[in-house]
């Protein structure tokens, strides 16, 4: 057997338009692709989409089978595994948010039979990724997948989903630029694996989000476009690493802790994005990238604040002196952060 780990796994068909969720069967058919699909969907995306879905495959041998997840979890995925063996499908299909998808991702995985994106809200890089990453038991679970063999992001949908849902997209994409900070002090300092090329891509992902923040508004479809984009963009600068690392420094880190310590309170995108203001600030100090991080996250309603993210000031500095003992990662929060300075940072930055 080879040792997979170093391929770079890509998305075959990109679909990402006005309407393209009606071509979804035709892109799958393009793969060869062939026998009975199995739908991995959640209640709003099912009510949303199901139909549109299902339709395409009328002419098809067998009907697309469905399950219906409420939430994610190992049992969800174990659920979905059990389907999957009983029916035996040719592929699955994740359409919703990122809890159907990382479903429909790591069912498929334990399965072995691909899997396609259909993305309802533009939440996270996880809709084009090659993670997948379960909540259970306080914490994230963060796990290595197959990546979508195709994405199929119809714009319509996505620009109607709700707006919270889009800037935690962005911000998830704007935290690249700490991420990849964290990864070359990790290179330079540890020696560890690193790919110029991932850096560079992910890293130029979140400058064309940014210099786009302008124009990223409510209801927009070119919006929804401009940050589906930018998604695909950063799951392949993930697929080409090998590992999260373009995509996931300190401020997930911090993220990841505040689920923990405060689950379910602020989305995960807008999580990072606070912890991104942060941890820029302790790259570059007063004059580093804070402010233009800061100033784009403001600019497209995304929370820069404790407060914003229904967080006292204490939590986030329990989740800032803690998030590096939860991942052997090396990241500008180094052996852990004196809690004198999380303070300091976080006023400094005015997130408390
Ligand atoms: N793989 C990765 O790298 C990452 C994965 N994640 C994982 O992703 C999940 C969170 O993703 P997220 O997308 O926020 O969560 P969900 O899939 O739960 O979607 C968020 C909400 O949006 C609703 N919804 C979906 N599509 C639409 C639409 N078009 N219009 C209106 N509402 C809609 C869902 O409804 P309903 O529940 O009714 O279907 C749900 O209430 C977590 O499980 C998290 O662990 C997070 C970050 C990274
Ligand atoms: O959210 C991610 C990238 O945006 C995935 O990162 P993790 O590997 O930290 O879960
Ligand atoms: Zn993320």
């Amino acid at each position: 057997m080879f040792d997979k780990s170093t391929w770079i796994r890509l998305p075959r068909n990109v679909l990402v338009g006005h309407g393209v969720l009606d071509q979804t069967a035709e892109a799958i058919e393009e793969l060869h692709l062939r026998g009975q699909p199995l739908i991995v969907t959640s209640p709003t995306p099912y009510e949303l989409a199901g139909d549109r879905i299902e339709s395409q495959f009328a002419s098809w041998d067998e009907e697309p089978a469905v399950v219906v997840v409420e939430e994610a979890s190992f049992a969800a995925i174990e659920r979905v595994i059990q389907r999957a063996r009983d029916v035996d499908p040719g592929f699955l299909i994740g359409l919703g948010g990122g809890k159907a998808i990382d479903i429909a991702k790591m069912a498929s995985d334990d399965v072995g039979r691909g899997f396609v994106s259909v993305p309802t809200v533009a939440s996270h890089d996880g809709i084009v990724s090659n993670r997948g990453s379960v909540p259970e038991e306080g914490t994230r679970h963060s796990v290595a997948a197959e990546p979508p063999l195709a994405v199929v992001a119809d714009t319509e949908i996505l620009a109607n989903a709700p707006w919270e849902l889009t800037t935690a997209g962005c911000a998830d994409i704007i935290s690249n630029y700490t991420a990849v900070m964290d990864w070359r002090l990790a290179y330079r300092l540890k020696n560890a694996p690193y790919s110029q090329y991932a850096a560079a891509l992910s890293e130029m992902t979140a400058e064309m989000l940014v210099g786009n923040a302008d124009s990223i508004r409510p209801s927009l479809e070119e919006s929804s476009w401009i940050v589906v984009k930018a998604l695909v963009s950063s799951g392949v600068a993930m697929s080409i690493a090998g590992s999260s690392r373009p995509a996931s420094g300190a401020e997930h880190l911090f993220s990841h802790q505040l689920d923990r310590i405060a689950p379910g309170r602020a989305s995960h995108g807008h999580q990072v994005g606070v912890g991104s203001i942060m941890t820029a600030y302790l790259h570059g100090g007063e004059n580093g990238l804070w402010r233009e991080i800061r100033n784009a996250l403001a600019s497209i309603d995304a929370p820069t604040t404790a407060a914003e993210l229904d967080l006292d000031d204490e939590e986030v500095i329990e989740a800032l002196t803690t998030a590096h003992e939860i991942r052997d990662r090396y990241t500008i929060l180094g052996d852990g952060i004196d809690e004198t300075a999380a303070r300091e940072v976080a006023r400094q930055t005015d997130v408390i």
